[in-house]
């Protein structure tokens, strides 16, 4: 019988809940159908384990040793050497290396075919920039660069949704000031491009009929509250539909997210982060992945970020830690219509 996919997580921002919900998860894995092998510093797993009596045997794997099925109680690491000791809840910029680094080994081991897919545990943007990587801005850009794309794109989707939501983005993490220069014919081409070949090719969905929302204030005016939808987003749809792609818009942001519009949709492009992800994460927080296209691998990643309020409380919740899980399951395994 064939092995089950086997999924490298890296743990994340080592004061933050990533490695909390790690042990969580590993404590009881449930239905989980695949191999998972954490990728950290075994010493803090097996502090925050006892910090959160939480009955989990750190097994650090050397090179090469076979990662097995997953058992209660067990998590097979991949050791990546922690930079400075770690407070539960207090950031230290000295481990950025180190969080880089278990980055790194997940990508590595997706492109030399030793891990089916990453999934990521949460990091902390700001201490990763101020731990001497001034061009940080998050895992999907850093991803992007490890394998040499020139474009990828975040989507977040839900299936506490009925239909799931799948929420994408044209620009990802740049100031609000930047947005409306960074939208550009030539990239919103690009994007929609991967989006529909991605939600084809890894969510196995035929004919993806995909909403785009204006930038500006109901869709512009007409040109009156600006002028991006008239002369970008409108001709570049138009472009891409004589070309067969399925795509509405661009239609007023405020308007689109409604039950008539998303019936029959199956993903919405967004223009910029906090035009998309407040929604996606009004309907689903903590039930939803947040996934990289357009890479040569498979990334998932949770709905939310290091929460260091909560690291080593026992009170974060790894449910969307587990949905990033199944998702990437779902993706090795050809694709799925949902989410
Ligand atoms: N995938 C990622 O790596 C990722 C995703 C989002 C944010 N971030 C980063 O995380 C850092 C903190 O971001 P933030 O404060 O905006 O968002 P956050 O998600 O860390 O926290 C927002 C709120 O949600 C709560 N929360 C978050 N996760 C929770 C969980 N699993 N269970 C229960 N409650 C939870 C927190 O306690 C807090 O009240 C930033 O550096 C941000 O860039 C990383
Ligand atoms: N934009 C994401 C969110 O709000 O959930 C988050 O910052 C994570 O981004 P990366 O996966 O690029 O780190």
């Amino acid at each position: 019988m064939a092995s089950s996919p086997l999924l490298a997580l890296t743990t994340g921002e080592p004061a933050g809940i990533g490695p909390d919900l790690t042990l969580a998860l590993a404590a009881s894995w449930g239905t989980l159908e695949a191999r998972v092998v954490a990728v950290g510093d075994p010493a803090l797993l097996a502090a925050r384990a006892a910090r959160l009596a939480l009955d989990v045997r750190i097994v650090p794997l050397a090179d090469g040793d076979p990662v097995p099925s997953p058992r209660d109680g067990v998590l097979p690491v991949w050791p990546v050497a922690l930079r400075a000791p770690v407070e539960a809840g207090r950031l230290d910029p000295a481990n950025a290396g180190y969080v880089l680094e278990t980055l790194d080994v997940a990508i590595a081991a997706c492109r030399q075919g030793r891990a089916d897919a990453m999934v990521t545990a949460p990091l902390h943007k700001g201490a990763i920039i101020e731990g001497g990587y001034p061009d940080f801005t998050g895992h999907t850009e850093y991803l992007r660069d490890a394998c040499d794309v020139d474009e990828v794109v975040m989507l977040l989707a839900t299936e506490r949704t009925e239909p799931a939501l799948r929420v994408a983005l044209a620009t990802t993490h740049l100031p609000l000031r930047a947005v409306a220069d960074a939208i550009d014919a030539g990239g919103l081409r690009r994007v929609l491009t991967i989006l529909e070949a991605d939600l084809r090719r890894r969510f196995g969905i035929a004919r993806p009929r995909i909403l785009v929302c204006g930038l500006n204030p109901h869709a512009g005016e007409d040109g009156h509250l600006g002028v991006e939808e008239r002369d970008i987003i409108a001709p570049t749809l138009a472009a891409m539909r004589g070309e067969g792609l399925d795509l509405v818009g661009p239609l007023p942001a405020d308007t689109l997210f409604t039950p008539r519009h998303l019936a029959d949709a199956d993903a919405v492009l967004a223009m910029y982060h906090d035009q998309g992800l407040p929604v996606l994460k009004y309907a689903g927080f903590g039930e939803a992945a947040n996934v990289t296209l357009g890479l040569p691998l498979i990334r998932t990643s949770v709905d939310h970020g290091t929460a260091l309020d909560l690291a080593g409380s026992g009170r974060a919740e790894a449910g969307s830690l587990r949905v990033a899980l199944d998702v990437a399951v779902r993706m090795v395994r050809g694709g799925t219509s949902r989410p």
